[in-house]
């Protein structure tokens, strides 16, 4: 059980900006999209696991900037070794890619499920819990969104 506490702290000692120092420049301006990474954190509330996926998207910015893909996967981890609520682990993700990378915009949706709801209170087993966080082009140009959700939707 400590093991498993000393994990889910983890997060709290890695600077999460510190992920995306490595960028290249592409001249790439269209959407990159990272689509089913495995999400798993602990609701601050019960301390209780919650799981499922994080669709991660970004359109450069003017300086071409682009991220490896990994460190997206990077940046959903080290935000969900921490207690959380799956709005906040959204917007977080969302927030660091438009500061450290000033692309176009960000596109983030999680699909978890929480097992507070399904082992103790309204035991609900099976339902699903979709949050989006959506900045810049995303958020002002609904065709550049719905273009990204139809991808994510697969
Ligand atoms: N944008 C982009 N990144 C890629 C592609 N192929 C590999 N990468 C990423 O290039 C990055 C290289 O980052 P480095 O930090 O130099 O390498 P690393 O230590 O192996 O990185 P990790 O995979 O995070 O362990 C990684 O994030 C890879 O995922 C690609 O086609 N496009």
């Amino acid at each position: 059980m400590a093991r498993a506490y000393a994990e889910l702290f983890a997060g709290l000692r890695v600077d999460p900006s510190q992920v995306l120092n490595t960028t290249f420049d592409a001249a790439h301006e269209e959407l990159i999209l990272v689509r089913d990474i495995e999400v798993m954190s602990v609701c601050e509330h019960h301390l209780l696991p919650f799981k499922g996926v994080a669709h991660i998207g970004y359109i450069p910015g003017p300086n071409g900037r682009i991220t490896g893909l990994s460190k997206l996967a990077r940046l959903v981890e080290i935000f969900a070794r921490r207690p959380q609520v799956q709005e906040r682990l959204t917007a977080q993700i969302a927030d660091l890619l438009m500061t450290k990378l000033e692309p176009r915009g960000v596109i983030a949706v999680l699909e978890c499920e929480h097992l507070c709801m399904a082992m103790r209170g309204i035991q609900k087993d099976g339902a699903k819990t979709v949050t989006s966080a959506v900045r810049g082009i995303f958020q002002s140009d609904a065709k550049t969104r719905s273009e990204a959700m139809a991808l994510i939707i697969g």
